[in-house]
């Protein structure tokens, strides 16, 4: 695991075009190292484009992302940042053990020591059952454990998962969030973004956008005390009026398409 001192990620001044459109139009946040900090907003709203800036996968139109201390995309962050797309990124035509092996030598693992991180990641994932299965045979629940078990494999010190509980039962969100603790609490950093307000509470902290703007960067606490609501998906539209008032009142023919 890397040694970083500062926090996880640090943006500052992010502009993103995408299309015709600025769908981020000036973000500065910071996320600090060894918590699981929850990205949440609504459809569109700039998530997986935020979490595509700190992979290194987006180009900028202006601004700065730097992760663990460097800029984000850097080589050097190859093997410490983890990432899971919302689509499954495995190969269909090999087993569950043998593309999460594969994932783990492309990070320099070998010998036991890649046997062990193998066995270890198929148990935290739930697959063990699974192990040697073609990932084509598999729901797409497992599929998508497939993946974060790829990513996981080697350990990384910042792992960030676009949307890792869609379409897994109640059971398997529970332990998954389990284990992204259990990460946390062995100094790993974690972003994951999500749909399901519910899962919020699960999170050290919450940055919630909306058109590519931080509306909040809260504890789950915060949020609930700051709204007065009792559910962080009543909080979360609670924000979404005021500011939608607030920038009504602020300026009554603002032109949302801002391109
Ligand atoms: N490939 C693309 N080309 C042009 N515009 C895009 C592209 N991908 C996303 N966008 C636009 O960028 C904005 C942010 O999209 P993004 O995928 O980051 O949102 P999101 O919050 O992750 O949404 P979701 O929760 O639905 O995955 C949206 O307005 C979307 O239409």
């Amino acid at each position: 695991m890397m040694n970083n001192s500062g926090p996880a990620v640090a943006v500052s001044g992010l502009q993103v075009i995408r299309g015709k459109r600025r769908v981020i139009p000036g973000l500065d946040l910071e996320i600090p190292a060894g918590q699981v900090v929850g990205l949440l907003g609504p459809s569109g709203s700039g998530k997986s484009t935020l979490i595509r800036c700190i992979v290194g996968v987006q180009i900028i139109e202006a601004g700065t992302v730097t992760v663990l201390g460097h800029p984000g995309g850097s080589p050097v962050l190859r093997d410490e940042v983890g990432y899971v797309t919302q689509s499954p990124s495995v190969y269909a035509d090999l087993t569950v053990r043998d593309n999460v092996a594969y994932f783990g030598r492309a990070v320099g693992l070998r010998g036991q020591a890649l046997r062990d991180a193998v066995d270890r990641t198929l148990a935290e994932v739930d697959l063990v059952s699974h192990a040697d299965q073609l990932v084509q045979d598999l729901s797409g629940g497992q599929e998508s454990r497939v993946s974060l078990a790829a990513a996981l494999v080697g350990r990384p010190t910042l792992l960030v998962l676009d949307e890792p509980t869609v379409g897994l039962d109640p059971v398997l969100r529970r332990d998954l969030w389990d284990l992204f603790r259990h990460l946390a609490e062995q100094g790993h950093s974690l972003i994951v973004s999500s749909h399901v307000m519910d899962e919020a509470a699960r999170c050290d902290r919450l940055v919630l956008l909306r058109e590519g703007q931080v509306l909040a960067d809260v504890t789950p606490d915060e949020l609930l005390a700051r709204t007065g609501a009792a559910d962080a998906d009543a909080a979360f539209l609670a924000l979404i009026d005021a500011e939608t008032a607030r920038a009504g009142a602020s300026s009554p023919s603002s032109d949302r398409s801002a391109s």
